[in-house]
Protein backbone atom coordinates (compact mmCIF):
# COMPACT_ATOMS: atom_id res chain seq x y z
CA UNK A 1 0.00 0.00 0.00
CA UNK A 2 1.52 3.61 -0.93
CA UNK A 3 -0.13 6.24 0.49
CA UNK A 4 0.06 10.00 0.07
CA UNK A 5 -0.15 12.61 2.67
CA UNK A 6 -0.81 16.48 2.12
CA UNK A 7 1.30 16.39 -1.06
CA UNK A 8 2.69 20.10 -2.05
CA UNK A 9 4.59 21.15 -4.54
CA UNK A 10 5.24 24.88 -5.25
CA UNK A 11 7.74 26.36 -7.96
CA UNK A 12 8.93 29.52 -9.04
CA UNK A 13 10.85 30.49 -5.72
CA UNK A 14 7.63 28.97 -3.68
CA UNK A 15 5.51 31.48 -5.19
CA UNK A 16 3.44 29.20 -7.10
CA UNK A 17 1.72 25.94 -5.84
CA UNK A 18 0.93 23.47 -8.48
CA UNK A 19 -0.15 20.85 -5.92
CA UNK A 20 -2.25 21.48 -3.35
CA UNK A 21 -2.12 18.97 -0.33
CA UNK A 22 -2.78 15.61 -2.08
CA UNK A 23 -4.07 13.00 -0.05
CA UNK A 24 -5.00 9.52 -1.09
CA UNK A 25 -3.40 5.92 -1.33
CA UNK A 26 -2.99 2.91 -3.81
CA UNK A 27 -1.78 -0.69 -3.83
CA UNK A 28 -0.07 -3.14 -5.32
CA UNK A 29 -1.66 -4.24 -8.62
CA UNK A 30 -3.77 -1.39 -9.61
CA UNK A 31 -3.89 0.33 -12.57
CA UNK A 32 -4.67 3.95 -12.59
CA UNK A 33 -5.55 6.36 -15.40
CA UNK A 34 -4.84 10.23 -14.33
CA UNK A 35 -7.18 11.95 -16.29
CA UNK A 36 -8.09 15.48 -16.31
CA UNK A 37 -7.30 19.11 -18.14
CA UNK A 38 -4.25 20.08 -19.50
CA UNK A 39 -2.17 22.68 -16.85
CA UNK A 40 -3.85 20.39 -13.85
CA UNK A 41 -0.48 18.75 -12.68
CA UNK A 42 -0.83 15.57 -13.97
CA UNK A 43 2.72 15.00 -14.89
CA UNK A 44 4.04 17.01 -12.25
CA UNK A 45 1.78 14.70 -9.94
CA UNK A 46 3.20 11.74 -11.69
CA UNK A 47 7.49 13.02 -11.06
CA UNK A 48 6.17 13.41 -7.37
CA UNK A 49 5.09 9.83 -7.08
CA UNK A 50 7.76 8.52 -8.56
CA UNK A 51 10.34 10.50 -6.88
CA UNK A 52 11.53 12.31 -9.74
CA UNK A 53 10.96 15.98 -8.05
CA UNK A 54 11.23 16.66 -4.64
CA UNK A 55 8.34 17.47 -2.90
CA UNK A 56 7.94 20.65 -1.42
CA UNK A 57 5.68 18.94 1.69
CA UNK A 58 4.18 16.00 2.30
CA UNK A 59 4.35 12.36 3.88
CA UNK A 60 5.12 9.17 1.72
CA UNK A 61 4.53 5.98 3.08
CA UNK A 62 5.26 2.67 1.06
CA UNK A 63 3.68 -0.50 3.29
CA UNK A 64 3.63 1.30 6.20
CA UNK A 65 7.50 2.88 5.84
CA UNK A 66 8.14 6.45 5.70
CA UNK A 67 10.07 7.20 2.27
CA UNK A 68 9.55 10.98 2.62
CA UNK A 69 8.54 12.82 6.00
CA UNK A 70 7.89 16.33 5.22
CA UNK A 71 9.08 16.78 1.43
CA UNK A 72 11.86 15.98 -0.22
CA UNK A 73 12.83 13.37 -2.91
CA UNK A 74 13.09 10.14 -0.71
CA UNK A 75 16.34 7.74 -1.12
CA UNK A 76 18.04 6.29 -4.27
CA UNK A 77 16.58 3.06 -2.80
CA UNK A 78 13.10 4.06 -3.40
CA UNK A 79 13.84 5.88 -6.62
CA UNK A 80 15.44 2.39 -8.00
CA UNK A 81 11.80 1.10 -7.72
CA UNK A 82 10.39 3.48 -9.15
CA UNK A 83 10.43 4.19 -13.16
CA UNK A 84 9.14 7.40 -14.95
CA UNK A 85 7.96 6.62 -18.41
CA UNK A 86 7.13 9.84 -20.42
CA UNK A 87 6.23 10.86 -23.89
CA UNK A 88 9.12 10.15 -25.83
CA UNK A 89 11.40 7.72 -24.10
CA UNK A 90 14.99 9.05 -22.83
CA UNK A 91 17.23 6.56 -25.00
CA UNK A 92 20.22 6.96 -25.99
CA UNK A 93 19.62 6.78 -30.06
CA UNK A 94 23.24 5.89 -30.52
CA UNK A 95 23.01 2.63 -28.22
CA UNK A 96 21.38 -0.78 -28.81
CA UNK A 97 18.01 -1.40 -26.92
CA UNK A 98 20.06 -4.05 -24.89
CA UNK A 99 22.66 -1.21 -23.63
CA UNK A 100 20.09 1.31 -22.93
CA UNK A 101 18.26 -1.13 -21.05
CA UNK A 102 21.31 -2.65 -18.99
CA UNK A 103 22.48 1.17 -18.54
CA UNK A 104 19.37 2.39 -16.96
CA UNK A 105 17.27 5.43 -16.65
CA UNK A 106 18.41 8.58 -14.85
CA UNK A 107 17.26 8.86 -11.56
CA UNK A 108 16.25 5.21 -11.31
CA UNK A 109 19.94 3.86 -11.49
CA UNK A 110 22.91 5.50 -9.66
CA UNK A 111 24.99 7.77 -11.82
CA UNK A 112 28.34 5.44 -11.77
CA UNK A 113 26.73 2.64 -13.70
CA UNK A 114 25.18 4.94 -16.25
CA UNK A 115 29.13 6.65 -16.79
CA UNK A 116 30.84 3.02 -16.81
CA UNK A 117 28.42 1.29 -18.62
CA UNK A 118 29.59 -1.85 -16.95
CA UNK A 119 27.45 -5.03 -16.77
CA UNK A 120 27.92 -8.25 -15.01
CA UNK A 121 26.88 -11.40 -17.18
CA UNK A 122 24.14 -12.19 -15.27
CA UNK A 123 22.60 -8.56 -15.84
CA UNK A 124 23.45 -9.45 -19.33
CA UNK A 125 21.32 -12.47 -19.56
CA UNK A 126 18.50 -10.82 -17.29
CA UNK A 127 18.18 -7.94 -20.01
CA UNK A 128 17.96 -10.66 -22.87
CA UNK A 129 15.61 -12.37 -20.94
CA UNK A 130 13.27 -9.36 -20.75
CA UNK A 131 13.22 -8.12 -23.97
CA UNK A 132 12.49 -11.42 -25.27
CA UNK A 133 9.67 -11.68 -22.84
CA UNK A 134 8.45 -7.91 -24.61
CA UNK A 135 8.72 -9.39 -27.88
CA UNK A 136 12.22 -8.02 -28.65
CA UNK A 137 15.03 -10.01 -28.99
CA UNK A 138 15.54 -9.54 -32.23
CA UNK A 139 15.55 -5.69 -31.70
CA UNK A 140 18.48 -6.14 -28.90
CA UNK A 141 21.00 -5.20 -30.75
CA UNK A 142 19.04 -2.21 -33.05
CA UNK A 143 20.38 1.06 -32.02
CA UNK A 144 17.40 2.90 -30.36
CA UNK A 145 17.55 5.73 -32.40
CA UNK A 146 15.87 3.28 -35.34
CA UNK A 147 13.16 1.50 -33.17
CA UNK A 148 9.55 2.73 -34.35
CA UNK A 149 7.85 4.75 -31.01
CA UNK A 150 6.00 1.55 -30.21
CA UNK A 151 8.98 -0.17 -29.76
CA UNK A 152 11.02 2.60 -27.64
CA UNK A 153 8.36 2.63 -24.98
CA UNK A 154 8.37 -1.29 -24.58
CA UNK A 155 12.24 -1.15 -24.38
CA UNK A 156 11.61 1.68 -21.80
CA UNK A 157 9.26 -0.31 -19.78
CA UNK A 158 11.99 -3.69 -20.09
CA UNK A 159 14.27 -1.10 -18.68
CA UNK A 160 12.36 -0.03 -15.84
CA UNK A 161 11.92 -3.01 -14.81
CA UNK A 162 15.50 -4.56 -15.23
CA UNK A 163 16.61 -2.18 -12.50
CA UNK A 164 13.79 -3.08 -10.34
CA UNK A 165 10.78 -1.13 -10.56
CA UNK A 166 7.69 -2.00 -8.79
CA UNK A 167 5.89 1.16 -9.57
CA UNK A 168 5.37 2.65 -12.66
CA UNK A 169 4.38 6.22 -13.22
CA UNK A 170 3.51 6.85 -17.05
CA UNK A 171 3.30 10.50 -18.61
CA UNK A 172 1.32 10.15 -21.90
CA UNK A 173 2.98 6.87 -22.83
CA UNK A 174 1.10 6.42 -25.98
CA UNK A 175 0.77 10.06 -27.32
CA UNK A 176 1.82 9.64 -30.77
CA UNK A 177 1.72 5.83 -31.30
CA UNK A 178 -0.73 3.95 -34.15
CA UNK A 179 -3.34 2.20 -32.18
CA UNK A 180 -2.21 -1.38 -32.86
CA UNK A 181 1.12 -0.25 -30.70
CA UNK A 182 -0.80 2.00 -28.20
CA UNK A 183 -2.81 -1.10 -27.70
CA UNK A 184 0.37 -3.65 -27.51
CA UNK A 185 1.90 -0.79 -24.78
CA UNK A 186 -1.16 -0.60 -22.80
CA UNK A 187 -1.65 -4.27 -22.92
CA UNK A 188 2.20 -4.82 -21.81
CA UNK A 189 1.30 -2.23 -18.59
CA UNK A 190 -1.96 -4.19 -17.87
CA UNK A 191 -0.44 -7.01 -17.96
CA UNK A 192 2.33 -6.41 -15.73
CA UNK A 193 -0.79 -4.71 -12.78
CA UNK A 194 -2.56 -8.10 -13.64
CA UNK A 195 0.14 -10.65 -13.33
CA UNK A 196 2.97 -9.25 -11.67
CA UNK A 197 1.98 -6.84 -9.14
CA UNK A 198 3.03 -4.09 -10.51
CA UNK A 199 1.21 -0.65 -9.89
CA UNK A 200 1.17 1.52 -12.65
CA UNK A 201 -0.13 5.60 -12.49
CA UNK A 202 -0.87 6.43 -16.28
CA UNK A 203 -1.79 9.98 -18.00
CA UNK A 204 -4.18 9.22 -20.59
CA UNK A 205 -6.82 9.95 -22.90
CA UNK A 206 -10.20 9.18 -20.87
CA UNK A 207 -11.75 6.53 -23.05
CA UNK A 208 -7.90 4.81 -23.21
CA UNK A 209 -8.24 5.14 -19.02
CA UNK A 210 -11.76 3.88 -19.07
CA UNK A 211 -10.52 0.77 -21.04
CA UNK A 212 -7.20 -0.24 -19.35
CA UNK A 213 -7.39 1.07 -15.57
CA UNK A 214 -9.07 -0.27 -13.02
CA UNK A 215 -9.15 3.13 -11.09
CA UNK A 216 -9.71 6.71 -12.77
CA UNK A 217 -8.12 10.18 -11.11
CA UNK A 218 -9.51 13.05 -12.08
CA UNK A 219 -7.24 15.97 -11.44
CA UNK A 220 -7.96 19.72 -12.18
CA UNK A 221 -6.08 22.50 -10.65
CA UNK A 222 -3.37 20.52 -8.47
CA UNK A 223 -6.24 18.28 -6.33
CA UNK A 224 -7.07 15.01 -7.22
CA UNK A 225 -11.04 15.28 -7.51
CA UNK A 226 -12.24 12.49 -8.66
CA UNK A 227 -11.55 8.83 -7.62
CA UNK A 228 -13.86 6.06 -9.48
CA UNK A 229 -12.95 2.60 -9.02
CA UNK A 230 -14.19 -0.23 -11.61
CA UNK A 231 -16.75 1.49 -13.70
CA UNK A 232 -16.72 4.09 -16.15
CA UNK A 233 -17.02 7.86 -15.57
CA UNK A 234 -20.89 9.54 -16.01
CA UNK A 235 -21.09 12.33 -18.35
CA UNK A 236 -21.71 14.51 -15.38
CA UNK A 237 -18.34 13.32 -13.87
CA UNK A 238 -16.60 14.09 -16.89
CA UNK A 239 -18.20 17.25 -17.02
CA UNK A 240 -16.97 18.22 -13.64
CA UNK A 241 -13.72 17.90 -14.53
CA UNK A 242 -13.42 19.82 -17.69
CA UNK A 243 -13.24 16.41 -20.17
CA UNK A 244 -16.22 17.58 -22.28
N1 LIG B 1 9.00 23.99 -12.88
C1 LIG B 1 7.91 24.71 -13.11
N2 LIG B 1 7.96 26.06 -13.13
C2 LIG B 1 6.85 26.81 -13.35
N3 LIG B 1 5.63 26.29 -13.53
C3 LIG B 1 5.52 24.96 -13.52
C4 LIG B 1 6.63 24.09 -13.31
N4 LIG B 1 6.21 22.81 -13.35
C5 LIG B 1 4.87 22.86 -13.57
N5 LIG B 1 4.46 24.14 -13.68
C6 LIG B 1 3.08 24.61 -13.92
O1 LIG B 1 2.23 23.77 -13.20
C7 LIG B 1 1.02 23.53 -13.90
C8 LIG B 1 0.80 22.04 -14.09
O2 LIG B 1 1.73 21.55 -15.06
P1 LIG B 1 1.74 20.03 -15.53
O3 LIG B 1 2.71 19.94 -16.66
O4 LIG B 1 1.97 19.15 -14.36
O5 LIG B 1 0.24 19.85 -16.06
P2 LIG B 1 -0.38 18.69 -16.96
O6 LIG B 1 -1.72 18.38 -16.36
O7 LIG B 1 0.58 17.57 -17.09
O8 LIG B 1 -0.57 19.43 -18.36
P3 LIG B 1 -0.61 18.79 -19.86
O9 LIG B 1 -1.80 17.88 -19.90
O10 LIG B 1 -0.80 20.00 -20.72
O11 LIG B 1 0.69 18.10 -20.08
C9 LIG B 1 1.14 24.30 -15.20
O12 LIG B 1 0.51 25.54 -15.03
C10 LIG B 1 2.64 24.48 -15.37
O13 LIG B 1 2.95 25.63 -16.10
Amino acid sequence: MMKVERLTLSVEGNTKEVLHGITTQFKQGEMIGLVGPSGGGKSTLLRCLALRDPWTGGDYSWDGKKIISGGGKGSQKYRSKCAYLEQNPSLNPEKSALKNVLIGQVGQTSWIRRMTGMVRSDDYMGAMDELEKFGLLDKAHVKAGKLSGGERQRVAICRALVHGADFIAADEPVIGLDPKSAENVLGTLQELCKNKGKTVIAALPIELAERYCTRIWGLVDGKIELDVTGRRLTESEKRSIDLI
